[in-house]
């Protein structure tokens, strides 16, 4: 669970400009919450961007989902450790190889590097989509047997639905951390999310960092939104 930050709120920076995320970034507390900076942001605004949130004082989730042969995997999660992130990830499906050789890559740095996370079924996937892209066994078995593979492997945690939080928590301990977004506060829209849940059940599931992106930045007024969220866990705490 979050240590040095007050809540497990990750806000997703999905934006398409450098501006607008460090115009959000600059509404929210370091000391209240992380920030996630992901495909589409990175790819327009990339690591000048990166460094900027993390000399904000911003704890940086990465979010670029490597998936590729191990030794570039290896390269690029370097890679990101060198922008001081505080957390990176891979996909689990990327398999054995090449998570051991992303955690290899990072174990020099010791106490520094950042969390290593996999991947396991993203949060838009139902279950049904499975079968069409090969994967037979059920949904939840395939999260277990991802996160397995990455905690023997040596990642730091999973990014999984909070449906899937109790079961994870049971299969590889309480130390694995559980990366969750499909955050949906009661009333949200889920858009292109299958498996979402509301912020204060997926903390009672066992997630440990909450990730959210469009009930915050598309909310009329976003820092009212995370403070309601904020709120929420913190009355259900005390
Ligand atoms: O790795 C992620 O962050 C991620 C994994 C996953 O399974 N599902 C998922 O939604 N995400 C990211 O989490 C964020 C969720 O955003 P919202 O759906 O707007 O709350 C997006 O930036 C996604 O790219």
């Amino acid at each position: 669970m979050a240590d040095s930050v007050s809540s497990p709120v990750i806000v997703a920076l999905d934006y398409d400009n450098a501006e607008a995320a460090l115009a959000m970034a600059a509404q929210l507390d370091p000391a209240v919450c992380r920030v996630k900076v992901g495909k589409e942001l990175f790819t327009i605004a990339g690591p000048d961007l990166v460094r900027k949130l993390v000399e904000a004082g911003f704890d940086v989730f990465l979010d670029l989902k490597f998936h590729d042969i191990p030794n570039t995997v290896a390269a690029a999660v370097r890679a990101a450790a060198r922008l001081g992130v505080w957390m990176v990830n891979v996909h689990a499906s990327g398999g054995e190889r090449m998570m051991a050789a992303a955690a290899e890559a990072l174990a020099p740095l010791g106490e520094k590097r950042p969390l290593l996370i996999g991947v396991t079924v993203l949060t838009s996937t139902a279950e049904e989509e499975l079968a069409p892209v090969g994967v037979t066994r059920p949904l939840k078995e395939q999260v277990v047997a991802l996160a397995e593979l990455a905690k023997k492997n040596g990642l730091d945690g999973v990014v999984c639905s909070a449906q899937e939080a109790k079961l994870l928590k049971a299969a590889c301990g309480a130390e694995f951390s559980l990366v969750t977004p499909g955050i949906r506060p009661v009333g949200s829209a889920a858009g292109d999310q299958r498996r979402i849940v509301t912020p204060v059940d997926a903390l009672r599931n066992g997630s440990d960092y909450l990730v959210i992106g469009r009930p915050i930045t598309g909310a009329e007024d976003p820092a009212a939104a995370l403070q309601a969220i904020v709120a929420d866990i913190d009355n259900m705490a005390g």
